[in-house]
This record gives structure tokens, sequence and C-alpha cells, in this order.
């Protein structure tokens, strides 16, 4: 497919997203199935530019001064792909399979809109509604918070040292040019560039053998900030399919005992793989039952408890653009509402001094500092602190914990609170 063409397929996508809200990834499969004559490569670009297009929709809206699919994906190629008028005109020529030519006004809006005196919302792509949420959380840093939670991903890596050291893994991925990450001690990052499909790293000898994972350098530090040693009683009360609890078993190098559970067996059930390719032995799942009994033997056990929590994911919108426009205000008030209940059932669990540890991959204070604050004045006998303390130096620390974000550390958005009980 010609660079037009692509475009112009892009628009086609993109309508469908927003008329149909649709998810993206189903709206790409299925123009991908009503095209076969399209390659890999013309997917993975076509792909590029949607989600490209979702990034910066307010923004690449606000220049073209039109909501319009076409306007998002001409206006993203001037923001997000650095393209000028000209070359956009030559892209949107109007010929056979191409977009139609550029009206005077876009070709205008093109060569001279900025985004001078642009509301926050806009400058930084995130839903008007939660302005008031980013403002409490940053200030009058949340456009360029919100900028940088727009931009693309890199593909991090964490290496597993039950197997492998950094230098090791390192030589092995050396085709795809790994570079070390600033701030975990475990993790390598691996530079994306727009049309470039991501790599298939899960075929690398690598990955097969077990010597490193994907996991983003915010989630690893969030894993790292737990501090669980080798010898310690640890539960992962959300383990998910077990990004944190991989790595809580190489931290604890297989001495001590790790559970791992989770309200949802199908989330759960990707673990037992990923902990066979690990190498890790001290970990035991506990899948639940339909009477939440899986895990009652361990009340009063635990020096650590591990929360990563259901949240809204507003964290994660550099790899889930889609979401950050689907996302409803009813969602934050249930994912509160579960939060809070978790971190009430983890007290149970823990021995006298023990501590529970709260991750979110949200921006938001009700997730975080203010559900942290709800907690302690239920349960009077736990105090709060923010983990890494020179660890990430650029990092929002409070009372009540730790945020990391794009902006800041570089990282997918993390909270992490210590709540130790005394
Ligand atoms: C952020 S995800 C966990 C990700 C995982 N820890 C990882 O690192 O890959 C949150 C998880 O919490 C689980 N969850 C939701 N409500 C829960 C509850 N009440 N008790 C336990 N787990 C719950 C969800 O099924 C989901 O897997």
């Amino acid at each position: 497919m010609t660079p037009s063409a692509r475009l112009e397929a892009a628009i086609e996508i993109l309508t469908s997203i927003i008329s149909e809200r649709r998810p993206a990834p189903d709206a790409l499969k299925g123009w991908g199935q009503a095209h076969r004559f399209a390659g890999s490569g013309d997917r993975a670009a076509i792909g590029g530019l949607v989600y490209d297009a979702l990034r910066r929709k307010a923004s690449s809206a606000y220049l073209m001064g039109a909501d319009t699919p076409r306007a998002v994906v001409l206006g993203m190629l001037k923001r997000e792909r650095g393209l000028d008028g000209e070359a956009i005109a030559r892209l949107a020529s109007g010929g056979q399979y191409a977009p139609a030519a550029l009206s005077d006004d876009e070709r205008a809006r093109l060569d001279g809109a900025s985004l001078d005196g642009a509301p926050a919302h806009i400058a930084g792509d995130y839903p008007d509604w939660l302005d008031d949420a980013f403002a409490q959380s940053f200030g009058d840093q949340r456009a360029e918070e919100g900028a940088a939670l727009a931009s693309r991903a890199p593909l991090d890596l964490r290496v597993n040292t039950l197997k492998a050291d950094r230098e090791k893994a390192a030589a092995m991925l050396a085709d795809l040019k790994p570079e070390v990450t600033p701030w975990s001690p475990w993790g390598l990052r691996i530079a994306l560039a727009a049309d470039a499909k991501a790599p298939p790293i899960h075929a690398e000898p690598a990955f097969i053998k077990g010597f490193v994972e994907v996991q983003d350098e915010g989630s690893q530090l969030a894993a790292l900030f737990s501090g669980a040693k080798p010898g310690e009683q640890a539960l992962d009360l959300c383990a998910g399919a077990g990004g944190k609890t991989l790595a809580l078993a190489a931290m604890m190098e297989n001495k001590g005992q790790l559970f791992a559970t989770d309200d949802d067996k199908r989330r759960l059930a990707p673990i037992h793989e990923r902990l066979t390719r690990s190498g890790a032995r001290n970990v035991q799942v506990r899948t639940p039952k339909s009477v939440h009994t899986e895990i009652d033997d361990l009340q009063g056990r635990m020096d650590l408890v591990l929360i990563d929590a259901p949240c809204t994911g507003t964290g994660a919108w550099r790899r889930n653009p889609d979401a950050k426009w689907r996302m409803r205000p009813g969602a934050l008030e249930q994912r509160v509402k579960e939060q809070a209940d978790i971190l009430d059932r983890a007290v149970g669990f823990l021995k006298p001094g023990g501590r529970i540890v709260y991750i979110t991959c949200s921006l938001l204070d009700a997730e975080n500092g203010a559900q942290v604050r709800g907690f302690l004045a239920r349960h009077t006998d736990f105090t709060a602190a923010a983990p890494g303390e020179g660890v990430v130096p650029g990092a929002r620390r409070s009372a009540e914990g730790v945020l990391l974000t794009p902006q800041t550390t570089g990282t997918d958005g993390f909270f992490v609170s210590v709540l130790r009980h005394s």
C-alpha cells in the first residue's frame, strides 16, 4: 500500500472507532480481515497512525478546528509526526486510494495553526471532565503531564535475576539494541519507531529461556518498592497474569513463600506458564473458588501483602490511548470502592508489624492519596510512607506515597504506598 492509501485506511478505521464506539484493537482487526491484501507492514503502519491519532485526538482537532476523523488524522501528522503542510498535501493528494485533497482551510491550518492559548485538557490530550482531577494531581503542570502521557511508550523488559543478569540478557538481545533503563536495576528498553511493529519478543531465545519478561519500568519499580526480601511470607492479592508476582519472586531469590491469587481465575491463568519459564519455585498460586476460601489459611501470617489494585488505568494511557476517551465517571467511583474493600481485606492477612504495599497505575488522587488517607482513617494502627527515596529523584512524593509519571520518570504512571502496621 502507498503511504496515502495507509492514511486513507487510518481515517476509515478511526471513523469506525469514533462513530460506532468500537474498541481500537477490534476496529483494526476487523479492517485487516476485510482487506486481506494488506501485509503486516501495512497493518502495523496503519495501526501506528490510528493510535497516534487517538493519542493526540483533542489537540489535533483543535489545530484543525474540527473533530472529524479526517481532521484528527491530518492534525496528528503535524502535531505528532512533525510533517508540514506541503508534506501532508502530498499524502492527501486526492489520487486513487488517497484521502481527498486538502481544502484551502485545512492547508491554512496545517501551515499556521498552533496550540497557543489552548486549555490544559486540549494541550494535554485528556478528557475535559478529568481536568479538575488532573489539576488536583499536577496543578499547572497538568498540560505537560497529559502531553507526556499521550506520547508513545517504549518496550521495557525486566531481566529475571533468577536466571540471568542484565549484561547477559542484553547481549542475547543485541539485535534489538536494548538500552539500560534509567531507574530499575533490572530494566532493558527497546525504542519503537512510529511505523515499526513491536519486535516479536516472545520468539526471542532470551524470552523463551525465561531471562526476560515484558514489564514497564514503572511496574518494575512498583515491585522494587515493595521491598520483598528472601525468606519473607508474601501475598500478591491482585496477581492477574503475574507481572508483579514474577518480579517479587526474583527479589525473594526463591526463599520464603509467595502466594498469588486474584478475584478472576481467567486473568490468573497465564501465571502458571510464566512461573514455569521464570524458574521461580517459591510461588503458590491460589486459584479462586466459588466461595472465597482459597487464602483463609494465610490469615495473620504475612510480612507483606501486595495490592496491585484494579484502577482506572489512567497511568497506562501511553499504551492504551483508546481507553482515555472511553473512560466514564462511573468507572472511577466503582474502582475507588473496590480498592477500599481490598485494602480492608488485606489487613487480616498481616502478621503484627507487617506491611501492605498498595499500587495503582492511576494518576488520580481519588485512587491514590485520598484512598490511602481513607484507609488510615479506618485503620489507625497503620502508618503510610512513600517508598523509593533517592531511587527516582524526579518523582512526586507525598505523605501517602510516590507517584511516577511519563513526564517525571519516563515510565507509565504508577502510585505506590507502603502501609505499615505498627
Ligand atoms: C492491575 S491488575 C493486576 C496486574 C498484575 N498484578 C500484574 O502485575 O500483571 C488488577 C487485578 O485485580 C483483580 N481484582 C479486581 N478486584 C479484585 C478483588 N476484589 N480481589 C482480588 N483481585 C481483584 C483483577 O482481576 C485484576 O487482575
